[in-house]
């Protein structure tokens, strides 16, 4: 493959760089790039990945790891390199979550652990609770007495993420007590009487921490394999985490590259480290540059959210934005109700109201709660539904994974673009994409003329029978079937050996499993295929979920419900962690930001700087009338 020269590359798929964008982009040390919502960060990062690759500064025996915090995230950033360069080159680029990638260490080299900290072979994942957490460390605490008092051991335990990350197993520099700590909170997720150890990703990554800094061949061998590491939202990295990428890649050749906003931390509470980027920046003789555009919203929203942003840091440097006002009228506005059903009413006239004026599509609109979305589908999906229109809780748990997170898995994926071509969608892009992902399951290369050509003729073949099976007609029996039938094309062996993160494990049992699930609800809630297509897309539903599950997402207009004392009961005035969780709502935005508050769900007291807030950003606030109720 002919590669460009750097100086004559240029970015794919949007017009230019910001200046600062390409010194961050063309320097070939560690870099932090620092900048607001929108400002392409995400952008920056798939454009960076084009550029080493095209150029062959990432040369063809070696990747680059991006290491994002959600899978849909991971897959996001996968797709726009995909997106911007051939198939021979993103192949290079491998996408991951924190959490699959070191899972896949300790699933791949678990061998390499003491055997007294080793999990079982087959192992669940578990999702420790605050009360558990809790009642762990007083168990520790009645095992070792007064001990706990000493070297500040008890108030360390208050924030057990932070303790965890920062103490190393089997480090000879542990305290007694830090190590007696350490080795009683992992034989609790270790031994178990049926031989089934239940360990927590925050297990995984301590496990996956010692594997590599006691194993120097797999040390080497990561180091080698990733010489351009990428770390999206760094801001949220939590502190075992920071501490597993110092460990493994701190003082060597290896390029790290992390982007982030330090406005936008909302996962203090799960363990962020507070001071990541200062500490990334020392430890890694990293360069910080700025981004200073904002790419998603409209002026008006982002001199709204310039107003926030100030509160959060007082310094922060005013950003220009690229687009447009798309609208009349006011882009933002808080609408006050008083109870629940005046409250779906009125959204839900407006929703109506405003998508057809602008000829906009469900998912141009989300709705943004801060915590349980179950407490706002029921009225709102009631008052949708006059209007035609429905809502989806995309937070919703489907067996052992939640709906949004089953979405972005390649079986996923794989398996509804099967379903649509299947169903005789004429989509080149589709067409295009399925064929490259199954030439990479089937392992073909791009010389293998003739594994190539059989391949295709599989494809065609299959989706050739497959519109046929899906022709005769949609009744539970034969949707078994088509499902049955598209997961044996697929392969599960081959998906293995394709997928790192599905190659050890039970992380592919658990996606089918669930994908199944779905599947079977689809079938049974319709009548036909483009129905069904349809209902497994979400395309024709206003998706619903929580702020931390919109982060990386951009919508036309985001109502935000739920401003309260009751869903923000944790809130603080002037806690900047609440702070920045409204920040990431608002920025969501790209034309139209509404904040609807309801009297019957809660007061407004406890978080009146967020109303303070918005009316020193002049956002004006109405009074629903009591006749809107249906
Ligand atoms: N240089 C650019 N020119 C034009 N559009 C861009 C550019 N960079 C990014 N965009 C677009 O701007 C939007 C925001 O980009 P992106 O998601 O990368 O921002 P971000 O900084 O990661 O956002 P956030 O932190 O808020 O999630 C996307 O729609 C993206 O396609």
């Amino acid at each position: 493959m002919k590669f460009i020269q750097s100086d004559h590359w240029q970015p794919k798929g949007i017009d230019e760089l910001e200046p600062n964008a390409w010194q961050a982009l063309s320097r070939r040390e560690s870099t932090s790039v620092i900048a607001g919502p929108g400002a392409g960060k995400t952008e920056f990062l798939a454009q960076k990945a084009a550029y080493l690759l095209e150029t062959g500064l990432c040369p063809p025996n070696q990747k680059i790891l991006a290491i994002s915090f959600k899978t849909d995230a991971a897959k996001n950033l996968a797709d726009r390199v995909k997106e911007r360069c051939p198939e021979e080159l993103s192949n290079r680029f491998v996408s991951m979550t924190f959490d699959a990638f070191t899972k896949n260490l300790v699933d791949r080299f678990r061998m390499a652990l003491p055997e007294r900290h080793r999990p079982s072979k087959r192992y669940e994942i578990s999702f420790p609770t605050f009360r558990q957490e809790k009642s762990l460390i007083s168990s520790f605490r009645n095992n070792f007495g007064n001990a706990v008092g000493i070297y500040n051991i008890r108030q360390r335990l208050q924030n057990m993420n932070q303790f965890i990350g920062s103490v190393r197993i089997g480090d000879s520099g542990l305290l007694w007590l830090e190590e007696e700590f350490l080795d009683f909170w992992l034989s609790q997720q270790i031994n178990y009487a049926d031989g089934i150890s239940r360990v927590s990703f925050l297990a995984l990554n301590r496990l996956a921490e010692c594997i590599v800094r006691t194993n120097d061949h797999v040390h080497r061998s990561i180091r080698a394999s990733y010489p351009i590491v990428f770390v999206d939202e760094f801001q949220d990295t939590t502190f075992a985490q920071y501490d597993f990428l110092s460990s493994v890649f701190k003082s060597s050749e290896v390029e790290v590259t992390v982007v982030g906003d330090y406005k936008q931390r909302i996962m203090a509470w799960a363990g962020a480290k507070g001071d990541a980027f200062h500490q990334f920046e020392a430890d890694f003789s990293a360069q910080r540059h700025s981004l200073l555009l904002n790419h998603r919203s409209s002026p008006e929203l982002v001199r709204i959210q310039h107003v926030i942003a100030r509160a959060i840091d007082h310094e922060v440097r005013e950003v220009q934005t690229s687009n447009n006002n798309l609208i009349s009228g006011d882009a933002a506005w808080i609408c006050c109700s008083y109870n629940v059903n005046q409250e779906a009413a009125h959204l839900a006239h407006w929703i109506a109201n405003d998508m057809q004026g602008r000829s906009l599509n469900p998912r141009n609109y989300s709705i943004l709660v801060r915590q349980k979305p179950e407490d706002y589908e029921q009225q709102l999906s009631h008052y949708l539904a006059q209007h035609g229109l429905s809502l989806r809780n995309e937070s919703v748990k489907i067996g052992q994974a939640t709906l949004q997170d089953l979405l972005a898995e390649e079986l996923t994926i794989l398996f509804s673009t099967l379903l649509k071509l299947g169903l005789g969608h004429r989509n080149a892009q589709a067409w295009n994409q399925l064929s490259a992902d199954v030439r990479l399951l089937r392992n073909t290369t791009k010389e293998d003329e003739k594994a190539l050509r059989q391949v295709e003729r599989q494809l065609a073949l299959f989706i050739s029978e497959l519109k046929d099976l899906m022709r005769q007609s949609f009744r539970p029996d034969n949707s078994r079937l088509v499902f049955e039938r598209i997961i044996a094309f697929i392969d599960l062996n081959d998906l293995r050996k394709t997928f790192s993160r599905y190659a050890t494990g039970d992380l592919l049992e658990i996606n089918l499993a669930a994908l199944e699930e779905f599947f079977t609800n689809c079938v049974d809630t319709q009548n036909s295929w483009t129905g069904l297509l349809d209902e497994f897309e979400g395309t024709n539903h206003i998706p619903l979920m929580t702020i931390h599950k919109s982060k990386g997402l951009e919508f036309d207009t985001t109502i935000f419900m739920g401003i309260d004392d009751n869903a923000w009961w944790s809130y603080r005035p002037g806690d900047s962690e609440g702070l920045s969780t409204f920040f990431v709502a608002l920025s969501r935005a790209k034309q139209r930001a509404i904040f609807s508050y309801c009297q019957q769900r809660g007061q407004r007291t406890k978080i009146a700087d967020f109303y303070a807030l918005l009316s020193a950003a002049g956002v004006q606030e109405y009074v629903i009338p009591p006749s809107v109720v249906v």
